[in-house]
């Protein structure tokens, strides 16, 4: 019999694409029109699934660079491109993933605070919270260029903290790859992973996490009932 990790956190932090939402058709579109304005062969959205993970700057180097070759000027002028299609088309195609909406509920329900830590750039996370209509469940958002650093650099999850009024050790991670598991561990916080995100080509249960959830209700049963009131 498994037993499920059972936690009582202040706070839980929540990665974006792949976890919350379902960004990839609106990512490859933009990535696919990039590549058709630099004259440039198309890539499947299988193959752009993989190099999502590391923040946009990242996904357009792999785009550019893999099985090709490109300057550092090339790649400077697709990110630019890019940023400029997924503008337009950033939350056209987004789903919130089933059980979502449901489970941020339930946890403000319990009195935990709530953040999104993504490596997604703020000028597109903002309004993607707001198109979909869910920025209102979260008190803090960290973004990937909120600070120098991305995940996997445990500071992302220590600002959320920080932002929360609560220590690493009172907050829970929720996220769909390594970044996400080797941030929280870093911070020094448990993590669960979602099996139907985007975790870079590497399969989710080989990363070391606390659960695994196939759907982001199961959350719940990781968080232990509050005491009732005395
Ligand atoms: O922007 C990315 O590459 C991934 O963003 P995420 O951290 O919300 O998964
Ligand atoms: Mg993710």
């Amino acid at each position: 019999m498994s037993v499920v990790a059972r936690f009582t956190p202040r706070a839980v932090l929540f990665d974006l694409d792949g976890t919350l939402l379902d960004t990839i058709a609106d990512l490859a579109e933009a990535a696919n029109l990039m590549l058709a304005e630099l004259g440039r062969p198309q890539r499947g959205q299988d193959e752009i699934h993989r190099f999502v993970g590391k923040g946009i700057p990242n996904l357009v180097r792999r785009c550019m660079t893999e099985n090709a070759a490109a300057t550092e000027a090339e790649v400077d002028t697709a990110v630019a491109a890019f940023r400029r299609h997924y503008t337009v088309v950033n939350g056209m195609r987004a789903a919130i993933y089933p059980g979502v909406e449901d489970t941020l509920q339930g946890l403000r329900a319990r009195g935990i605070r709530l953040a999104v830590v993504t490596n997604k750039a703020e000028a597109f996370t903002l309004p993607l919270l707001e198109r979909m209509g869910i920025a209102g469940h979260f008190d803090t958002v960290v973004s990937g260029d909120t600070l120098p650093v991305k995940k996997p650099d445990p500071a992302t999850l220590r600002l959320a903290c920080e932002r929360l009024g609560v220590v690493p050790a009172e907050a829970l991670m929720i996220g769909d790859s390594a970044n996400d598991a080797l941030a929280a561990q870093g911070a020094g916080m448990p993590v669960l992973l979602v099996t139907y995100g985007y975790s870079e080509g590497v399969p989710v249960d080989t990363i070391e996490c606390d659960g695994l959830l196939s759907n982001a209700l199961q959350a719940l049963d990781h968080i232990a009932p509050s005491a009732p009131p005395a």
